[in-house]
């Protein structure tokens, strides 16, 4: 079984990518459909989109002209990636892209289950915990594009899809793929269309990775992908090994969560880091002077640039300029930084977060990534495809790694 993705943002691609890399499948991340690259000598492939907050419209149409060249490429399943905190609105996209794949692809049903267990995402009775509290505790009630207040996905997904969603709980799993078998059945007469899978530990994963296998499609995060890749019977590839650049290095966050707040606040202790100042990046102002400041350093170390606020902070901001308004000049500021700091000879990059990360890439026009080793659990080292020089990057998801995340990916890259 060759396997396929199509991811909602990028960090959520390279996530993926490295779980299937790191189980021995020759993987690539693109970014969109790879007309321009040759991926014939991949086991996996992973297309990455930027659809997690776009108009659901515009992302079933990626989605679909993603599974079709993917179909005819001959991948037998294709997971749509999304968060493994479910990142989403009531509007969407998960339950309007994953509808559109269902029925594009013929199936009866689709397997939903953002677990991924290594990062503490498990989900019991439908219901998403985050660590060791319910998603609408944890610290996802407060993201600036999609604060998450509702725990129960059976009813999250139900909001964005007109056909009833169902649940497969852990009980069932536990049971065995018979009786999985049979519950996906009975669902499947009721009229459900989307099923909501428990999942605690890799093992549950390994039962639902048979389940979705059976499916031409399914969506999940990197535990799915773990029980898919687990399923495809393949898996002889070489772990990736480390391939260390050399050249200047920096990161840039745009990510706010209260984990790369954190990790922003410490590296404070070992590397020079600037506070961009969010009202002047929405007027289009700050970048140059932010460039000057890095190439004066870059020479002698790494450096940050952040221009994360807390929840309150980033709450201002947007009522000051819109939601909409104000993410995107940051995410385009951001993106105009990075393209100084590379033109300035940054080779070895670290992006924090998945919008921010989007709008990096872009600006970069990178094709895709080529894995490196995992850096921490979701966050592995990519290796430009196309771009000339290589750079080696890290595109981090908000909510991972630890607290010293961004002095220990400088040393990995
Ligand atoms: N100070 C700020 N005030 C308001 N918005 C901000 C500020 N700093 C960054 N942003 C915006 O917040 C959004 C953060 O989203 P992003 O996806 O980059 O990070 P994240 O949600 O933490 O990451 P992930 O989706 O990987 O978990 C971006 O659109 C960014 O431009
Ligand atoms: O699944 C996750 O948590 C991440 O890969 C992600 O998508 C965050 O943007």
């Amino acid at each position: 079984m060759r396997i396929a993705a199509i991811a909602d943002d990028y960090t959520g691609a390279s996530d993926l990518a490295n779980t299937w890399a790191k189980n021995g499948l020759v993987t690539i991340q693109t970014i969109g459909i790879p007309e321009g690259l040759d991926v014939s000598g991949a086991d996996a492939l992973v297309v990455s989109f930027k659809i997690r907050s776009v108009p659901a419209a515009e992302a079933v149409a990626a989605a679909i002209r993603a599974w079709d060249w993917l179909t005819a490429r001959g991948f037998d399943h294709v997971m749509y990636k999304v968060c493994s905190t479910f990142d989403s609105t009531d509007e969407g996209n998960i339950g309007p892209v994953t509808d559109a794949l269902r029925a594009r692809a013929g199936a009866a049903l689709t397997l939903v289950t953002p677990a991924f267990p290594e990062t503490k995402r498990t989900l019991y009775k439908g219901h998403l915990f985050v660590e060791d509290v319910l998603l609408s505790e944890s610290p996802l009630r407060n993201h600036p594009l999609n604060p998450m207040h509702d725990p129960n996905l059976v009813r999250v997904l139900g909001r964005q899809t007109p056909d009833p969603v169902g649940l497969l709980d852990l009980a069932t799993i536990r049971a065995g793929d018979a009786a999985v078998a049979a519950r996906l059945d009975a669902l499947a007469g009721e009229g459900v269309r989307s099923v909501i899978a428990d999942a605690v530990a890799e093992s549950d994963l390994d039962v639902l990775g048979r389940a979705a296998g059976a499916m031409p499609v399914s969506t999940g995060a990197s535990g799915l992908g773990l029980g898919l890749a687990r399923a495809s019977g393949l898996g002889g590839g070489a772990v990736p090994a480390s391939a260390p650049t050399t050249g200047p290095s920096a990161i840039v966050v745009g990510s706010c969560s209260a984990r790369s707040l954190e990790q922003v606040a410490a590296a404070e202790a070992v590397m020079p880091v600037l506070r961009l100042d969010p009202d002047r990046l929405v007027a289009g102002e700050a970048i140059a002077e932010a460039l000057d400041w890095a190439r004066e350093r870059i020479k002698a170390g790494p450096v940050l640039v952040a221009a994360s606020g807390e929840p309150d902070a980033v709450r201002a901001v947007q009522a000051r300029h819109g939601r909409e308004a104000a993410s995107a000049a940051i995410e385009a500021g951001l993106a105009s930084l990075a393209e100084g700091l590379v033109a300035a000879g940054v080779t070895r990059l670290v992006v924090a977060g998945g919008e921010t990360s989007g709008a990096v890439v872009d600006r970069l026009g990178i094709a895709g990534f080529r894995l490196g080793p995992e850096i921490a659990p979701g966050v592995p080292v990519l290796v430009t495809l196309g771009h000339e020089p290589p750079l080696a990057m890290a595109l981090k998801s908000g909510n991972f790694g630890g607290a010293d995340f961004f002095a220990q990916a400088l040393t990995r890259l």
